[in-house]
């Protein structure tokens, strides 16, 4: 019987998973507020081990904030790393599975071919230097750990770029965004779906697995699909990274290779635009 955990459980991917389990009448995933499981906390983490007991655990706890992190280096590796080597550790003495989610800014971007889980990480900013020395220092202490790389997160919860775009668009005229940066968008809802699928699978596959949608988009496209969508009448130019400064630096090409998650679990994949549109009828459905 599983009897699972989830970390962060307040954030997008933390409500997506929280809402996929409701639909599919899981009952053995439990939510943890992060007063009660705050992951730097290994007081805290101690009491909630040794309450659950559990088979698995599910990070989705993370510090996310892309610039802010270039000058919050000491908090942003505190809870990227600091965070998973407490839960990997606790993992290691229950038992328990870890389920660390990571990203696609883990790479350097210079690639031109979607990126395998054997493809050099070469990470270009604090954010996904601290989330690839998460993954790294897990690999170190435990065995039984899916480490899953996603890209360009989304969904009705939290703050995200879908919900960006659609506030802007109806505050701005126009809207000039980033063309030369190419990747996946992902519906967290979709990501949790798979989640819970790897779990439900009974495998003991362990390791790294890359899981976005399917297709391949720039930040440009991907808003211009936002508006046509939803009906949002807003100018949108497409420019580069260079008439875009952010405080970090981003991948210009993050496109992940899936087949291993597809062909180890037989998770079936939705196209980017499928998932948005899906996405974004949940938004403008009455509340
Ligand atoms: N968002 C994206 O585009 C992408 C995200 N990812 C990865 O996916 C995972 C989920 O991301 P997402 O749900 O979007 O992120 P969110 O920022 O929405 O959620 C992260 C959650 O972690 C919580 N948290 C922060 N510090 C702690 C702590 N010490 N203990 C417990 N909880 C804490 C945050 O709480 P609070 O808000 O109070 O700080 C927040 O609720 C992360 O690992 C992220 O790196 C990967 C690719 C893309
Ligand atoms: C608001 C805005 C953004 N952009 C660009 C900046 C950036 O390159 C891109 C996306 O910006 P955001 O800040 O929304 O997204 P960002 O926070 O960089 O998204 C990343 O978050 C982390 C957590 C991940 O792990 C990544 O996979 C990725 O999803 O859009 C424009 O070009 N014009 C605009 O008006």
């Amino acid at each position: 019987m599983q009897n699972v955990i989830v970390f962060g459980a307040s954030g997008q991917l933390g409500n997506c998973l929280k809402k996929v389990a409701g639909e599919r009448g899981i009952d053995y995933v439990h939510f943890l507020p992060e007063d009660e499981a705050n992951i730097l906390r290994e007081d805290l983490l101690d009491i909630v081990f040794e309450k659950y007991k559990p088979t698995f655990a599910i990070n989705c706890a993370a510090y996310t904030a892309v610039d802010k992190a270039e000058d919050d280096v000491d908090l942003a590796r505190a809870i990227n790393k600091t965070g998973a080597v407490n839960l990997a550790k606790q993992c290691k003495t229950y038992s328990t599975t870890l389920v660390q989610i990571s990203t696609d800014f883990i790479f350097k971007g210079d690639a031109a071919l979607p990126r395998t889980e054997e493809d050099p990480a070469e990470p270009i900013s604090i954010y996904g230097l601290t989330k690839l020395e998460g993954e790294q220092a897990i690999a170190e202490i435990i065995d039984e750990y899916y480490t899953i790389r996603t890209s360009w997160l989304y969904s009705e919860y939290g703050n995200n770029f879908v919900k960006n775009m659609l506030k802007l668009g109806v505050e701005r005229d126009e809207l000039k965004i980033i063309a030369d940066q190419v990747g996946t968008p992902t519906y967290a809802i979709d990501l949790a779906g798979a989640i819970l699928d790897i779990i439900a699978s009974g495998k003991n596959a362990y390791g790294i697995y890359h899981y976005s949608n399917e297709g391949v988009t720039s930040w440009y496209d991907f808003a211009k699909g936002i508006f046509d969508i939803s009906g949002t009448d807003v100018k949108v130019f497409p420019i580069r990274t260079s008439e875009f400064p952010t405080r970090a630096q981003r991948p210009a090409y993050s496109v992940m290779d899936k087949a291993k998650i597809k062909a180890t679990f037989g998770i079936e994949i939705p196209y980017w635009r499928d998932s948005l549109e899906q996405c974004l009828a949940v938004l403008a459905s009455p509340k």
